[in-house]
């Protein structure tokens, strides 16, 4: 697992450590710039001999003082160089300074204009170092103009020029993944068209930030290499290893990661699916799916299904009395029980129940409602070894959109609720991405789980997990991991069995470690199987999946 930081984060971590005397800002600079050259010269070994030409931007900070190493670097390998400067080169901080005042000693430095730069040769490596973790509004619009993506692309024409970003492209906002956009006059918005700045390669120091990972900084950062600049000190390392509960600072990314080194799948996510030997069915969890009506249980079907191949030891599926012979068309190692109406329902969920399931397909309304608040007052008895898992998801999440208070006054440790931004949306209206503002995607499912007083799961293509008191972390379904195919119908059906599944077995982790390995398995069922796929695919998946944690 990688931690995603945020720029204060960062900033604290290379504070302490130069206030610690251990190094000092200038080397932690000198690094950077220099990772950043042998990234790029790895990245293109065609960079990598003879002479070539680059064009530096660098901005008033110290991310424009990266930019200044870089071109005494490039210089040293025979390069030409043209370095632009956005600021005063007299204001800038001492580090950077420093920096500037050797490069003067090898080169000039103009002062950003965007008629000088494209009278310039064309690049062969163009490299953004004016915005990094210091952003602190939307760029001024000549500099938005110079970095635009679209107009770079006319510029280049048929000329190859790579875009390499210090720390991030300028202009993304490393804590919220958002590019903040100048106020326009309302008479201008039907014209406004945003600028978007991208990289091909995105440097960044020391460890990934958030903005990398969520929002658009994957559209925008291109690939993403972590450059190590010898920051050594206890808090520089990651808090909390995948599989143990989260950190309540520092978000983590869901990958078989750990101090930016591959884990063996068979520690994460294996040990999240192993069932230990031998045992009785009832050892492995049972897992309940309340579906819906006659021709709407397909959704509760896929959920039970997925239970199932999760390996939960046994998966019910309750349906109102009218569904059952449509239900019993369609399933076979799924059982399947009449279940009229909450009261039913009390008599039938045993203390046996590990695991539940509700919302795919059940219809919204007080029917449902009535069953949420059953099932989460449903207790394991002292049999029980920990609390029933109660996954909400879709309508079992809209029936509540009128009063979500009195949801959020039943939910527990033990309930996750797995929303869409359009649910999410609904339950938390002021949270939702139209209101969020400022405030990002990750801080936003943080308030949402305190105010729920339970995990909640807010999907997307960056996928946000958090739990009351601040425990987060982040599944990106971007790059390597790309799966657009995953926008399908019942997809989202398909997680919420899945993590009921995987919540059911006694050899379960921590609930918030069950969650984040069901995302990594979602994601990874899809990306195995390949375009094409339907929601039904991804439980059949599994088998092929798990296969492959065994290393
Ligand atoms: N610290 C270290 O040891 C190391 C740091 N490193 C590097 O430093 C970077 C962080 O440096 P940083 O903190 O100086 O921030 P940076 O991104 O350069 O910008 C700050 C400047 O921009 C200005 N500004 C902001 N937004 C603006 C806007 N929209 N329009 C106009 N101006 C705007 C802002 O002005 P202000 O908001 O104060 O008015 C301020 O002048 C980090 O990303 C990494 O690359 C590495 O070398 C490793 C060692
Ligand atoms: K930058």
């Amino acid at each position: 697992m990688t931690e995603l930081l945020t720029s204060a984060q960062m900033r604290a971590i290379e504070l302490a450590e130069i206030d610690s005397g251990v190094v000092t800002g200038l080397q932690l600079m000198e690094r950077a710039g220099r990772g950043a050259v042998a990234a790029a010269l790895a990245r293109w070994p065609e960079l990598a001999t003879g002479a070539h030409r680059a064009m530096i931007l660098c901005g008033p900070g110290n991310n424009g003082g990266d930019g200044f190493v870089i071109a005494r670097r490039l210089k040293d390998r025979g390069w030409d160089i043209d370095v632009f400067l956005f600021g005063d080169a007299e204001k800038l901080p001492p580090d950077a300074k420093i920096n500037h005042d050797l490069w003067t000693e090898q080169g000039t430095v103009t002062p950003l204009d965007h008629d000088a730069m494209r009278a310039c040769g064309k690049p062969d490596l163009f490299v953004d170092a004016v915005f990094g973790t210091g952003l602190t509004r939307p760029l001024p619009d000549a500099l938005a103009d110079a970095l635009d993506a679209e107009v770079m692309r006319k510029w280049r024409g048929s000329h190859k020029i790579r875009r390499l970003a210090i720390d991030c492209p300028s202009g993304l906002n490393l804590d919220t993944g958002m590019l903040p956009q100048p106020d326009k006059d309302e008479d201008e918005d039907a014209l406004f068209v945003p600028k978007m700045n991208c990289a091909d390669l995105t440097v960044a120091f020391h460890s990934l930030k958030l903005g990398h990972k969520i929002g658009m900084g994957p559209a925008v950062c291109g690939t993403v290499e972590v450059v190590d600049i010898g920051l050594t000190g206890e808090d520089a390392t990651e808090r909390s290893m995948i599989g143990l509960p989260p950190d309540r600072e520092r978000v983590r990314l869901i990958d078989p990661i750990f101090v930016q080194k591959p884990l063996p799948t068979r520690f994460w996510p294996g040990s999240c699916v192993a069932k230990e030997v031998g045992g009785h069915k009832y050892d492995f969890g049972h897992v309940m799916v309340l579906s819906g009506g006659p021709g709407r249980g397909g959704a509760g079907r896929m959920a039970a299904r997925t239970a199932l191949r999760a390996g939960a030891g046994l998966v019910t599926l309750l349906c109102p009395p009218d569904a059952l012979q449509e239900n019993a068309c369609h399933l076979n190692a799924v059982m399947l029980r009449p279940c009229a109406d909450a009261d039913a329902f009390r008599q039938i969920a045993d203390d046996r129940v590990t695991a539940l399931c509700l919302g795919p397909g059940m219809g919204v309304g007080p029917g449902t409602r009535a069953f949420v608040r059953a099932a989460l007052a449903h207790s394991g008895g002292d049999r029980a070894w920990r609390e029933t898992a109660i996954v909400l998801d879709a309508d079992a999440l809209i029936s509540f959109e009128e009063n979500p208070a009195t949801l959020f006054a039943d939910t527990h440790a033990r309930t996750v609720l797995t929303p869409h931004e359009g649910e999410f949306a609904r339950l938390f209206p002021d949270l939702s991405q139209a209101e969020r503002g400022d405030l990002s995607k990750v801080d936003a499912v943080r308030i949402a789980a305190d105010r729920a007083g339970c995990i909640v799961l807010l999907k997307g293509v960056d996928t946000v997990i958090a739990q009351p008191g601040g425990g987060a972390s982040v599944h990106s379904a971007t790059g390597p991991r790309s799966v657009p195919w995953l926008a399908t119908a019942g997809a989202g059906d398909v997680l919420a069995g899945l993590i009921a599944g995987l919540a059911a077995m006694p050899t379960s982790p921590d609930l918030f470690c069950v969650v984040e390995a069901a995302v990594w398995l979602h994601c990874e069922a899809a990306l195995q199987f390949g375009p094409g796929l339907i929601a039904e695919d991804l439980p059949d998946m599994l088998p092929k999946v798990f296969s492959t944690l065994a290393t």
